[in-house]
């Protein structure tokens, strides 16, 4: 489980003058949980997803992971944790392979068959894409589903996603629901997706509003989606358009 208790972050601007751009964030997500944190943009959300995987320090709260304080640890402790994130932009190693990608997530000599039965659950014709390289080759849904591949191989505490759906088209979007879905079902771990598609607020047991660096909803999504469609500072979600 993940509690987040009194979370702050203040930013310094040009001028010099500070900038509150996360206050009072108190949020738990329970262990086994699909949460989806939503908002308008510049809300908040991509900071609140860096201070939970260590990349920015929060300058107020701490961040407890199953009970231990996680909130001084570095990315690499934290990651050590339990933590697990995709990038919006997902790494390419010269060289590597999505086979000894899948091995160093799951800090095993997998199988090729193990490894063939990740790249299966997100979608990807597992023989085609087990020995590819992880280079310019690979398009930007393969990556994310390998990302996710690779976070299963993991099985972290906890995933997080900033906007997964950024950048993709139609077409793989639709394949990412799928892949999301069997991610909820077979992950032993928590999920975080930060995103504005209804579709993924759909298959979330809670979602998350933040707005102007608060949580000013959270609930399921049929108590939530009603006050966020009716509010004058619409947040930009993409009502099933997709
Ligand atoms: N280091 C920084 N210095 C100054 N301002 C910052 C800094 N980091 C973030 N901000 C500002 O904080 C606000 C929140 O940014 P953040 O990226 O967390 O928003 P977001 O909710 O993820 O937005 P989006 O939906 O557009 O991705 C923005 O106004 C951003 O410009």
């Amino acid at each position: 489980m993940l509690e987040l208790k009194n979370i702050g972050y203040n930013a310094t601007n040009e001028d010099g003058s500070i900038k509150e751009i996360l206050k009072n964030v108190n949020l738990t997500v329970d262990t086994d949980s699909f949460v989806v944190i939503t908002g308008p943009n510049g809300s908040g959300k991509s900071t609140l997803a860096k201070i939970i995987m260590g990349l920015e320090k929060p300058t107020t709260g701490q961040i407890f992971l199953d009970g231990k304080d996680i909130t001084n640890l570095n990315i690499t402790d934290r990651a050590n944790t339990g933590v697990g994130f995709a990038f919006q932009q997902p790494v390419r190693f010269k060289g590597l392979t999505v086979r000894d990608l899948l091995r160093f997530a799951s800090g095993k000599n997998l199988s090729t068959h193990e490894a063939c039965d990740y790249l299966s659950q997100v979608g990807l014709c597992a023989i085609n894409y087990v020995n590819r390289e992880l280079n310019d080759s690979l398009s930007g849904g393969e990556m994310k589903r390998i990302e996710i591949a690779m976070l299963m191989a993991r099985q972290v505490k906890l995933s997080i996603f900033d906007e997964p759906e950024a950048g993709i088209d139609l077409w793989s979007f639709n394949n990412l629901i799928e892949v999301f879905k069997k991610l909820k079902e077979t992950t032993k771990g928590s999920i975080m997706i930060i995103s504005h598609q209804e579709r993924i607020l759909d298959i979330a047991d809670k979602v998350v509003v933040l707005a102007n660096g608060t949580i000013t909803a959270e609930g399921r999504k049929d108590e939530i989606l009603p006050s966020l469609l009716s509010t004058q500072d619409i947040c930009e979600l993409y009502v099933k358009e997709v």
